[in-house]
């Protein structure tokens, strides 16, 4: 192909971003699968759909926890203990916490049976300590509802006339996280087997008999002698019956309850990776999706919304990439690096990686550009152009890359991974330019589960940093429910 049509070929799909490329031109063989004119979000080589069915993991109790798809599953936490042993002060510190999500509290309580009249006349003889003091098939109604993302109507429960309210009721809206504390939640397997995670609150017995007399009094409406009296009867034993046995299917033991922060911590900690890792994951663990936050939701809202203007989509997008392009960097070997600060004072830092340049894979990639500019000053940065030749699936690939690229780690730039396919041959070509697989981080917005098992698959050792994984192609290849065409969108061509 003679330079002028080359450069033809470069101007046009560049349009108003072309940076003057000096072009060499790579005949590839056919690819099997058909391809499509414009970026990777929609090029060639689907995957079979068994791919995802084959390998999606499954969470133990049968819940997919996938966070950014529309199947997405809220986490189960479990909470039990004895009375007054700091269930719900925990459970008010991991939410507190976990302030980036949507966390909902139901309390086993909220499900206890009212007395009748009859049974109300003589309350200090009844066991509300004993499960058939519960009504389990309401609350297991209640969670089921909840886990199918469906809000729901929780009774409102008075400790003082040992009634539910008849006509109020809490609204409780589908939520990431759902904790469910309560005395007896590990009792009934029905009710175990709704959790994810199991925590038991573990407190020394004196101290919750001293808390429990001082709350049941304060707001509980009840005398001294009427807590200690209940306490002999039926808490103490019904604790040693029935709560005591549950233990055993906690996952985390806490002692101390709400004083016991380093626990607290580290369940946090817990359950943010949980919600923040995708299935796909755990099974290619060279896939990082950046911690997801609300921030991040509603970015992703504003990008993917059709009516958003061209100036709000690239500057959301700019936004996005810019967290992408840091979570990338910071897979980057670092040298230890000592300095002064004004203070006269040593501090032990780092230094950054300076072998690096970005690639963009052209045009769409070449949004990203900026950010990664604005990230790493004076970074050299490439391009990819994949250019079909006519209908029978031959494709050209054009290339400027920075002569030694061999020696550095490459950022790769497309913003949707759709098929994978752009996406393999440029990696192909990095490879084949003597830039080891390892050190190749593809950076992208979007990410479609089939582009994530046709990369990973052949390129195992490379890392893919995105932010959403969406939930697979459509019949035409495009990301589903994806943005479109990004590049379009990005550079104000889509009219
Ligand atoms: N670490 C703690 N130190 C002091 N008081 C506490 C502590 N944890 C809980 N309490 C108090 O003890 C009482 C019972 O705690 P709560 O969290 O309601 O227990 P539970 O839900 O297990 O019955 C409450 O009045 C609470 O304020
Ligand atoms: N009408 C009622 C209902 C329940 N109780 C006691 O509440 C305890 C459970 O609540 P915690 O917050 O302490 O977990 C349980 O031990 C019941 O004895 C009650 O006194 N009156
Ligand atoms: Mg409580």
């Amino acid at each position: 192909m003679p330079d002028k049509s080359m450069d033809d070929a470069m101007e046009s799909a560049v349009g108003a971003h072309f940076s003057g490329l000096r072009l060499e031109a790579l005949r590839l063989p056919t690819p099997s699968a058909p391809s499509s004119p414009s970026s990777s979000s929609s090029s060639a080589g689907p995957l079979a759909n068994g791919a995802l069915s084959n390998g999606a993991a499954v969470h133990a109790n049968g819940a997919e926890l996938v966070p950014n798809s529309p199947l997405r599953q809220p986490f189960v936490i479990g909470v039990s203990g004895g009375t007054a042993s700091g269930k719900t002060t925990v459970c008010d510190m991991i939410i507190q916490q976990l302030h980036d999500h949507r966390v909902v509290l139901i309390n086993q309580d909220s499900f206890y049976r009212g007395l009748t009249a009859e049974e109300s006349a003589s309350a200090q003889d009844y066991n509300f300590d004993h499960p058939d003091a519960f009504d389990t098939e309401q609350l297991l109604e209640c969670m089921g509802q909840l886990k199918r993302a469906l809000p729901v109507n929780v009774p409102i429960y008075d400790f003082t006339n040992h009634r539910r309210c008849s006509e109020r009721f809490r609204k409780v809206n589908a939520s990431d996280v759902i904790i469910l504390e309560g005395i007896l939640v590990f009792h009934d397997q029905s009710v175990r087997n709704l959790m994810d995670m199991k925590i038991f609150v573990d407190t020394d017995a004196d101290i919750r008999l001293a808390r429990r007399i001082k709350r049941d009094n304060l707001e509980r409406g009840r005398t001294v002698s009427s807590v200690l009296d209940q306490y002999g009867r039926f808490v103490k034993p019904a604790f040693e019956d029935f709560v005591l046995p549950s233990k055993k299917y906690a996952d985390v033991i806490i002692p101390r309850g709400g004083d016991n922060h380093v626990a607290v911590d580290l369940i946090v900690q817990h359950i943010r990776t949980k919600l923040g890792m995708h299935d796909l994951c755990k099974i290619f663990p060279n896939v990082y999706v950046v911690q997801s936050t609300f921030q991040i939701r509603g970015m992703h809202t504003l990008i993917r919304d059709r009516d958003v203007t061209t100036p709000d989509f690239v500057f959301y997008s700019d936004r996005l990439i810019r967290l992408i392009v840091e979570h990338g960097l910071g897979h980057l070997p670092f040298t230890e690096k000592q300095i002064v600060t004004p203070t006269g004072s040593v501090y032990m830092g780092v230094d950054f990686c300076k072998k690096l340049c970005g690639v963009s894979i052209v045009r769409s990639g070449e949004s990203m550009e900026n950010a990664l500019r604005a990230c790493c000053k004076g970074i050299k940065i490439g391009k990819i152009l994949i250019h079909r030749v006519g209908d029978n699936g031959q494709q050209l690939i054009y290339h400027k890359l920075p002569m030694d690229i061999a020696e550095r780690h490459v950022l790769l730039l497309d913003p949707v991974l759709g098929t994978g396919n752009s996406a393999s041959q440029a990696i192909d070509l990095l490879i084949r330019k003597g830039v080891p697989e390892e050190r190749i981080i593809f950076l992208n917005l979007i990410s479609a589960p089939e582009g994530i098992h046709c990369v990973c698959k052949r390129f195992p050792r490379l890392k893919i940093v995105t932010s959403e994984i969406d939930s697979g192609l459509s019949e035409e290849f495009r990301v589903i429910p994806g943005l479109g065409e990004y590049g379009d969108r990005y550079f104000g061509t889509d009219n």
